[in-house]
């Protein structure tokens, strides 16, 4: 895809190192396998070398290239737990953040902290939680954003041009408030111009206009006209419900006058469950491929995998991870 081409061309010119908390899962074999090839980007895979030499070999994967890094006999060990305990200092003991450090999370996030590498993929065997967390504690937010959110670029294949979507917070803030909605708002219209998109930002809701009641409403219309006071050139409308956002017949008779109504391409869910379930029904049922969630407003390029990715989806997510540093 010609996104994906910009992206490597970038790192082309300046090639970057990648660390990938999960080394010996088969799918982050194969993609470190892909990169190698590519030579655009060098796979630091995190485990036993014999082990990931094992499963590589087990999988018919080629990393030669690849360089392997196994906490238990990491030679900056040392100096990598007196860095952590001094950024959690009073909320970790030295033990403690030895002991998180023997794991594959905190210590490729160390690594990217301690400038080994440039940024971070995770989440093939991770939770989301347990990959985003040391991030949150280690790495921080960016000193202009209140929160780290995420968001979702959704591609379509369609002959001629893909369709692409941008979709948050499907995956790290539980329930938002109207400020972090404002948030996740503009920083995913940033994320989606990256990726081409002329963002047209709707404000998701089971009512449209007013044509529901209840609380959950109020805060999408209250975040939505607090969006619009931040951003006023951007194009941004709600509170709507997904067929008036994407169907312009439903957007022309739900919500009139709309700038957004029909052809909105940049979505805010309410919530996570909203969220969640929103972008895996257009993955699962509507033929999109996924890539995220994209981490927005964190201090260095760690991005999450779903763990039911697959080795095109870890392939394409390294790119964009090292590619958007
Ligand atoms: C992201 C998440 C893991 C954080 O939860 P947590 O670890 O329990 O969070 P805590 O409140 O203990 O905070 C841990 C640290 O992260 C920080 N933090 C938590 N959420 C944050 C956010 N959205 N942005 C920035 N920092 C955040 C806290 O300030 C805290 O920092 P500190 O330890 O230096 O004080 C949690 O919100 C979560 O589980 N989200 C949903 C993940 C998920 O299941 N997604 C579905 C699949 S994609
Ligand atoms: C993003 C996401 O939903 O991750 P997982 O499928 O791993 O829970």
């Amino acid at each position: 895809m010609h996104m994906f081409q910009q992206l490597i061309d970038t790192l082309k010119k300046d090639p970057r190192k990648i660390v990938f908390t999960e080394g010996t899962d088969p799918r982050i074999l194969e993609a470190s396998a892909r990169l190698l090839a590519g030579n655009f980007l060098t796979p630091i895979l995190v485990g036993s070398e014999q082990e990931v030499h094992a499963a590589a070999e087990e999988s018919g994967f080629n990393i030669r290239g690849a360089q392997i890094i196994d906490p238990e006999t990491y030679e900056g060990m040392d100096e990598m737990v007196q860095t952590m305990v001094e950024l959690r200092r009073g909320k970790m003991t030295a033990d403690e953040c030895r002991a998180a450090l023997k794991k594959g999370n905190y210590f490729g996030t160390m690594l990217v902290k301690m400038g080994v590498a440039d940024c971070l993929l995770g989440g093939a065997t991770y939770s989301t939680a347990d990959t985003v967390r040391p991030a949150l504690q280690l790495i921080k937010t960016k000193p202009e954003n209140k929160i780290v959110s995420s968001c979702f670029i959704m591609v379509r294949e369609r002959v001629g041009d893909n369709e692409v979507l941008a979709m948050g917070d499907c995956a790290i803030n539980i329930d938002p408030s109207e400020d972090e909605l404002v948030e996740i708002a503009l920083e995913t219209a940033k994320c989606a111009k990256i990726f081409g998109i002329d963002p047209k930002v709707a404000f998701l809701s089971y009512s449209t206009k007013g044509s529901g009641k209840g609380e959950d409403v109020d805060k999408m219309r209250n975040a939505c006209a607090k969006a619009k006071a931040a951003a006023p050139d951007l194009a941004i409308d709600g509170e709507m419900q997904f067929d008036a956002a994407v169907s312009p017949t439903v957007g022309q008779l739900k919500f009139p006058g709309s700038p957004v109504a029909g052809y909105a391409n940049t979505f805010v869910f309410p919530n996570i469950n909203a969220g969640n379930i929103g972008y895996k029904i257009a993955q699962r049922l509507g033929g999109f491929d996924a890539y995220g969630p994209i981490l927005l407003g964190l201090n260095a390029p760690i991005n999450d995998l779903s763990r039911g990715c697959n080795a095109q989806e870890v392939y394409s997510m390294a790119i964009i991870t090292a590619a958007l540093k």
